[in-house]
């Protein structure tokens, strides 16, 4: 970390460096950078969120004038961000759609639907598409099927939208040119770096976006970086749920329930899932993990005695994880009374439910999700 070589060169110094600062746990590596920046080069700090954020209206402003737009809103990060940005810049030309599959986790969907909308005043069209989705889902137990279908008919119901969105506003004499996008730098970087059309991040859990869509990219996040996407959503007045949230798949809890797919299951799901982030929440604990996905095993069961009879019940797995990635993974050492806690109320709480796991595997061999 310390300087090797120190070069005169144009009046200003070059410093050189042995090893890589920018990683998160290189003692002072902030220094260091800061340093050759703003002493070495010559640069200034301008980089504030309240600057990115008016230079990003401007230029959506200077893009999409007077046309219209649509986003997809996932109840992620990325696309809330994205959305509320472009709500800033140019309001109601903005129209946001959110497919409710009904594989979201306890409240999530009214995160989205309420406290989105209110923070930002964003124009949403919800559609509800539970029955759709698990009527597809019925009967699968395979995850890569289950990962297929729920890709395929959030296509569907995504153009299914949009069609409306557009005959709507072709209708009332407007034309919509523009999809929103919550790309981030890293994304840019990972395919190539291209801008244009279309090509929407092909690595999508939910199957992604359709890929032959005639929309121009509005894409404000292109050169941020995820805690930076979080400082701009907090800058926009955000809901901390929505800025902070950790990690989810796209295919939601249809890949967290290992067999099945029914309605049942994923509200005891929910209930055991809400249970084991409230207390996670509660000791401090959210920053730590990566994320925490709860799995139900629907296919297992296993004798448990609950009150005064016998039970045959199905575990719940816990699968905390610290990440830097998600490329690899390490599994959490959590404090065992937070543990005790999530098992007790798990047990108590939620139906059918009568044993608690925790899964200790790190990733490689596992993957974080279990399907
Ligand atoms: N349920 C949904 N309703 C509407 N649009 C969605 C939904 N799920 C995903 N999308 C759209 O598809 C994009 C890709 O979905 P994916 O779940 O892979 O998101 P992501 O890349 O993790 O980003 P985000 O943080 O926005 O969720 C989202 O950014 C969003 O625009």
């Amino acid at each position: 970390m310390v300087p090797v070589a120190a070069f005169e060169c144009d009046e200003r110094k070059l410093y050189g460096v042995q090893h890589h600062p920018e990683v998160m746990h290189s003692t002072h590596g902030q220094q260091v950078l800061e340093h050759f920046l703003y002493r070495g080069a010559g640069l200034e700090p301008t980089w504030t969120t309240s600057n990115v954020v008016e230079e990003s209206v401007a230029a959506i402003r200077e893009q999409v004038g007077t046309k219209r737009a649509i986003c997809g809103l996932s109840g992620g990060v990325d696309s809330a961000v994205a959305a509320a940005l472009v709500q800033k810049a140019i309001g109601d030309q903005l129209t946001c759609v959110y497919v409710d599959h009904g594989l979201m986790r306890k409240g999530e969907s009214e995160q989205v639907e309420k406290d989105f909308v209110a923070a930002t005043g964003v124009q949403l069209k919800v559609v509800e598409a539970e029955e759709r989705f698990l009527s597809a889902l019925a009967g699968v137990s395979d995850p890569e099927e289950k990962r297929k279908i729920i890709g395929r008919e959030f296509i569907r119901v995504f153009e299914q939208a949009q069609a409306e969105l557009v005959a709507e506003a072709g209708a009332a004499g407007e034309d919509v040119e523009f999809l929103v996008q919550g790309t981030l730098y890293p994304d840019v970087v990972e395919s190539g770096g291209g801008t244009g059309t279309a090509n929407i991040k092909s690595h999508h859990n939910v199957g992604g976006l359709p890929d032959d869509i005639e929309f121009q990219l509005v894409e404000p996040l292109r050169r941020l970086f995820k805690d930076e996407v979080r400082m701009v959503g907090q800058e926009l007045g955000l809901p901390d749920e929505i800025v902070h949230r950790q990690p989810f798949p796209g295919p939601g809890l249809g890949i967290r329930i290992v067999g099945e797919v029914n309605k049942e299951r994923l509200d005891l799901l929910r209930e055991a899932d809400a249970i084991a982030r409230e207390e996670l929440t509660a000791a401090g604990l959210d920053r730590d993990i990566w994320q925490c996905p709860v799995v139900l095993l629907a296919d297992v069961r296993s004798v448990g005695v609950q009150g005064d009879g016998r039970t045959y019940g199905h575990p719940i797995v816990l699968r905390p994880v610290s990440s830097e990635d998600a490329m690899t993974a390490d599994w959490s050492r959590l404090p065992y009374d937070v543990l005790s806690r999530i098992s007790t109320r798990i047990t108590n709480e939620v139906d059918q439910v009568n044993r608690v796991v925790l899964d200790i595997t790190s990733k490689p061999p596992g993957t974080i999700e279990w399907e």
